[in-house]
């Protein structure tokens, strides 16, 4: 009887931290109240088309999300502004997460805003509209409970170079300081040279998704807590993360093989 009330009253405190916890991380930084209209900034970004962004979630919980408009260095068009949105809150509903390696395709990373689309959204409030639109999903992207890490290949310009600023790694290839001289052969590396890249990555960033899926997002979530929190909203927030898995599956564990750590 005991350890059933124990276990309930385990399982409703876990309930009211993840409430808790979601309702911090979906706070938008704007709203209507900062005149933040979102769907018709939506609405005039999707004039601007072209690329896309990609995400494959792998059943080790690692997500790779792809900047895909090779044409133009992967510059953020208007459509992959919107379809970053869209896979940062599918990322938010990917309850086995762990892990996520953000590339851009074609051997290079990405070269800011599309330049066209600049030209059109050239007064003052559409400007203000897109930066508050990205600087939405850019704090949605840092506040994901998953290790992220840019892996930065070729160039990252502008909106590119923040982009990586959104990660909680970012991973240098040599060639990221050097021209690849591929792409004006109308080439791109045949020989594994991006794969290997990505291979790395996922190999690199296994040192810090290695456990439950559980443990690896609570500890994502304390970071964040800490890094963005007043200190004592932030301990709070820690002691409610803590108690979701103090006593839990993995905890218990543990205290059964005493792990020793060398
Ligand atoms: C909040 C910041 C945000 C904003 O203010 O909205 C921005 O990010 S503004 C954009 C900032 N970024 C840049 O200014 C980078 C511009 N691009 C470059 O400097 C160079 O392209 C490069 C990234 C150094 C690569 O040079 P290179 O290897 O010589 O390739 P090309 O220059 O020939 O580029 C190939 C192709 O891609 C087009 N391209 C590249 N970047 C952009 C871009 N940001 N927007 C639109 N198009 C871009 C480039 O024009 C070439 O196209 P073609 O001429 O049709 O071949």
């Amino acid at each position: 009887m005991e350890l059933e009330m124990a276990l309930a009253l385990w399982k409703n405190l876990l309930q009211t931290a993840k409430k808790r916890i979601l309702q911090q991380r979906r706070l938008s930084l704007y709203n209507g109240a900062h005149g933040y209209e979102e769907e018709l900034i939506k609405k005039k970004l999707q004039q601007f088309s072209g690329g896309s962004i990609n995400l494959s979630k792998e059943d080790n919980g690692i997500g790779i999300l792809t900047l895909n408009n090779p044409k133009l260095m992967n510059a953020f068009t208007g459509t992959m502004m919107v379809e970053l949105q869209e896979r940062v809150t599918e990322l938010e509903n990917w309850k086995d997460g762990k892990g996520l390696i953000i590339h851009g395709a074609s051997n290079t990373f990405c070269s800011g805003s599309d330049l066209n689309a600049v030209k059109e959204l050239s007064n003052s409030q559409d400007g203000m509209n897109m930066c508050m639109f990205m600087q939405n999903t850019l704090t949605r992207l840092m506040r994901l409970p998953l290790i992220s890490v840019a892996l930065v290949q070729g160039k990252a310009f502008g909106g590119g170079a923040e982009l990586t600023t959104a990660c909680d790694f970012r991973l240098m290839t040599p060639g990221s300081e050097i021209r690849f001289v591929h792409k004006h052969m109308g080439l791109v590396p045949g020989w594994g040279g991006a794969a290997a890249a990505l291979g790395h990555a996922r190999e690199w960033l296994s040192q810090y998704t290695d456990g439950p899926a559980a443990v690896i997002r609570a500890v994502k979530q304390v970071v964040t807590a800490g890094r963005e929190l007043p200190l004592e909203d932030a301990l709070r927030t820690e002691k409610d993360i803590f108690g979701t898995v103090w006593g839990g599956p993995a905890n218990l564990q543990a205290l059964v093989t005493r792990p020793k750590h060398k």
